[in-house]
């Protein structure tokens, strides 16, 4: 075949314009933007440069084969993308869509640049599946990849629609994932497939929508309103984030915490009383800079990108406003899956600790509270990158372990004046040691004066200074210092030796 300027154009026109006008129309009203104006929203103007666009181009009805794929920058920092179009075919993979978002993937994770993956689609193409399926560049060599790029480039995902079946793997192979609140959803078989196989009437909505996945699974990050806020978690996202495993994060132009947040205000003498961990970060950080990550799932256990002077750090903070700040098995994953993000792309780890401990009773240990519990201990020992714990109130039991105390390598562990380390609160402990004795003494007044007795010697075995002078706790510092502190302790612990253990890989308990 050969092409003139005007039949290229034709072709390519073709290509660009994407399926039927009927499917552009059913997008529109459900306001959902076509793939290629998602990416030019994404990228900075003019940087995409396209691969693959004549894929399937001798086919009827499949520009581009249903995938937009190529390389652009996103505030001038090189990235790669996909973007399914969901006017083809429900932006279901054939063959070419497979092989372009395998090549697509191999490509970031050669160059070392984030992979962007702009997800609405049907999943595998039924229709095609021997060609994509099955073999070894099949859809299956697109979650390989996407787990050998995992940690070495950041991947994140923007979903606008459906992420059906197979398709729903790949976000959930991505660090993170920001739903369009009301067309986003993600599920393994479609509500007409779950009727048919277990009898259960449901929708997308209701079984994998965003909500549900980014308040009650925790497969979802980012609960977004639009597709353009969801667009823009993707570019704040990376701006926390090297390029890729070999590189420090991007430092940005040092500003100040908020001048009017008192830190010591916020945080209620009794350990009864509440207060919101998140406030408490926002008043610590850089102003502005705190990212929440996954806000609405595991509420518990606050997480999130900031900066202190500049520098990008993780922080990991027990929030007594949810569940008292007790780690469930929920709160325990979150927080292993954040560690690692943060020990993979060199952000250094900032725990804000006011922990009574893990959770007891029969359900969760029904759910697994205890493996749960070692893999987040798993993550925080194998974790290397400079770790801090400050024990802001409270870390009882293995609580302590889990917010990286003492014996987890931390490079310091820093107590505020009024914090508590022990086994347990005074009032477990005094029940756990006494309990016998306690029920032995008839007259009330006898009783409460011996348990007040046991509570005070309790309480002064725990006593901060006796912990500094014991060099469990390397400093106590008072809420006004506690921003230099780290900024300065940061600093000092940036250039350590990263090596954990000799080993191809441990053996978590999952
Ligand atoms: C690795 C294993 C896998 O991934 S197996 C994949 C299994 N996938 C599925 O079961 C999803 C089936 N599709 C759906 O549920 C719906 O199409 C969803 C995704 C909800 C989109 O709905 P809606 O926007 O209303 O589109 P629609 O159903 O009208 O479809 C538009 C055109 O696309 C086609 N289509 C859709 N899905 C597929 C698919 N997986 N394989 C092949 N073709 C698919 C439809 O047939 C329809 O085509 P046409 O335009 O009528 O020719």
């Amino acid at each position: 075949m050969t092409l003139d300027g005007e039949a290229l154009e034709q072709l390519r026109k073709r290509a660009r314009s994407g399926g039927a006008d009927k499917y552009h129309a059913a997008n529109e009203a459900k306001g959902k933007l076509f793939a290629r104006e998602r990416v030019a929203l994404l990228v900075d103007e003019g940087s995409f440069v396209e691969d693959g666009l004549y894929a399937n181009a001798l086919a009827e009805g499949l520009p581009a084969d249903g995938v937009v794929t190529g390389t652009a920058t996103i505030d001038g920092r090189q990235v790669c993308l996909m973007a399914n179009d969901s006017t083809v075919k429900a932006g279901s993979w054939g063959a070419r869509t497979v092989e372009k978002i395998i090549r697509i993937i191999e490509r970031a994770y050669g160059a070392g640049v984030p992979m962007v993956y702009l997800v609405d689609s049907a999943g595998a193409r039924i229709t095609d599946q021997v060609d994509l399926f099955p073999g070894r560049r099949g859809a299956g060599k697109i979650f390989w990849n996407q787990v050998r790029a995992s940690g070495s480039i950041p991947q994140v995902c923007a979903l606008f629609g459906p992420s059906a079946a197979g398709g729903a793997y790949i976000p959930a192979f991505c660090d993170v994932v920001a739903m369009v609140d009301g067309n986003a959803s993600m599920y393994l078989g479609s509500d007409r497939m779950v009727e048919m196989v277990t009898g259960e009437k449901t929708t997308l909505e209701a079984m994998g929508g965003a909500k549900v996945h980014t308040a009650e699974s925790g497969v979802g990050h980012f609960l977004c309103k639009t597709e353009a806020d969801a667009l823009d978690v993707v570019k704040t996202y990376l701006s926390y984030l090297p390029a890729n495993w070999t590189q420090a994060p991007p430092a940005a132009p040092a500003v100040a915490a908020p001048a009017k947040v008192d830190l010591a205000a916020l945080v209620p003498a009794s350990e009864r009383q509440a207060f919101d961990m998140r406030r408490y970060v926002k008043g610590l950080l850089d102003e502005g800079s705190f990212f929440e990550i996954q806000a609405l799932w595991a509420k518990e256990l606050t997480i999130g990108f900031g900066r202190l002077d500049g520098q990008v750090v993780g922080v990991l903070g027990n929030n007594s406003m949810f569940k008292g700040g007790v780690l469930f098995v929920d709160s325990a994953d979150k927080a292993t899956r954040f560690v690692q993000l943060c020990d993979a792309f060199n952000v250094p780890l900032l725990f804000l600790s006011d922990v009574p401990g893990f959770m007891v009773g029969s359900a969760v240990e029904k759910q697994g509270i205890i493996r749960h519990g070692a893999k987040m201990i798993t993550a925080i020992s194998e974790a290397t990158v400079p770790k801090i714990c400050v024990v802001v109130r409270k870390a009882y039991g293995a609580g302590l372990y889990a917010m990286a105390g003492p014996g987890f390598e931390p490079d310091a562990t820093i107590a505020l004046p009024t914090a508590k380390i022990a086994v347990m609160g005074a009032e477990a402990a005094v029940n756990a040691v006494y309990a016998n004795k306690i029920a032995a003494i008839a007259d009330a007044d006898e009783r409460a004066a011996f348990v007040a007795a046991r509570r005070a010697e309790y309480e002064q075995d725990i006593d901060v200074v006796r912990l500094a002078s014991e060099l469990v706790v390397d400093a106590i510092v008072e809420p006004h210092d506690l921003r230099t502190e780290l900024v300065r302790r940061f600093a000092a612990a940036r250039t350590k030796d990263r090596h954990f253990s000799r080993r191809r890989h441990g053996v978590t308990p999952v």
